[in-house]
């Protein structure tokens, strides 16, 4: 296994994003080390390259958007080809039950393993599609799409603890934590539910949403 317990730090910024690029993602993952993470999540070729500055295991993901499907995480097996190729030996692939362009995501957690030599971490809105990428082989679930699929709307402002409680009761490969997890004791909660590890990106690596949480909530109009 890859992939440490403990705190995974998601180092992406999306174009629109200030703190969009390699070097600043470098920066972060070097940051996220320094203080402590065993392992950072990135997002396409370039930042994917970019974070292995930090030493640590990185989980890859290449997020391909399309106006006719809903799976952008890793749709296919070209995008996980790429972020492989950058150095990703942990892949995260969208394994919900959503409509898309091309292999059936089982098919994909097969030949990521075999024919890149990666694992996979598979990204789950729902208990049932969590047991379904357990079966197909994939090497860790995650809690990454809950919240973000038409069966878990409306988003609630909480991780979904009951989701990864249900998850580690069920599962024998290591479930992880991830999606709004923007407190040290929501953390706790999820190794206290049975996560491997807990993976947090906005409230450490999105100053922008930090600002504006703190903007909106704290200072008068
Ligand atoms: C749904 C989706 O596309 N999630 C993405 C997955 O890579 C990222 O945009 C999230 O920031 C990441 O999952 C970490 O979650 P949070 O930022 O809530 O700590």
């Amino acid at each position: 296994m890859k992939l440490p317990r403990g705190l995974i730090v998601s180092c992406q910024a999306r174009a629109d994003n200030p703190l969009h690029g390699p070097q600043f993602m470098g920066a972060m993952a070097l940051a996220a080390r320094d203080g402590g993470a065993v392992g950072i999540r990135a997002n396409g070729p370039a930042d994917v390259a970019a974070v292995q500055a930090a030493s640590l295991p990185v989980i890859g993901i290449h997020k391909v958007f399309s106006d006719d499907y809903p799976v952008y995480i890793t749709p296919d097996f070209s995008a996980a080809r790429a972020i492989s190729a950058s150095g990703a030996r942990i892949i995260a692939l969208d394994c919900t039950q959503r409509p898309r362009d091309g292999e059936h995501p089982s098919i994909l957690i097969r030949r990521i393993q075999e024919e890149l030599g990666a694992e996979v971490f598979a990204d789950i809105s729902t208990l049932e599609e969590g047991l379904k990428a357990s079966d197909w082989g994939a090497d860790y679930v995650a809690t990454t799409l809950s919240g973000y699929t038409e069966a878990t709307q409306p988003k609630p402002e909480e991780p979904d603890l009951a989701l990864l409680e249900a998850l580690a009761a069920r599962l024998d490969v290591p479930v992880v934590a991830e999606g709004r997890y923007n407190r040290p004791e929501l953390v706790a909660q999820a190794f206290n539910a049975g996560a491997h590890a807990v993976v947090v990106g906005t409230m450490i690596t999105n100053p922008r949403d930090i600002t504006r949480m703190f903007v909106n909530q704290g200072v008068p109009r």
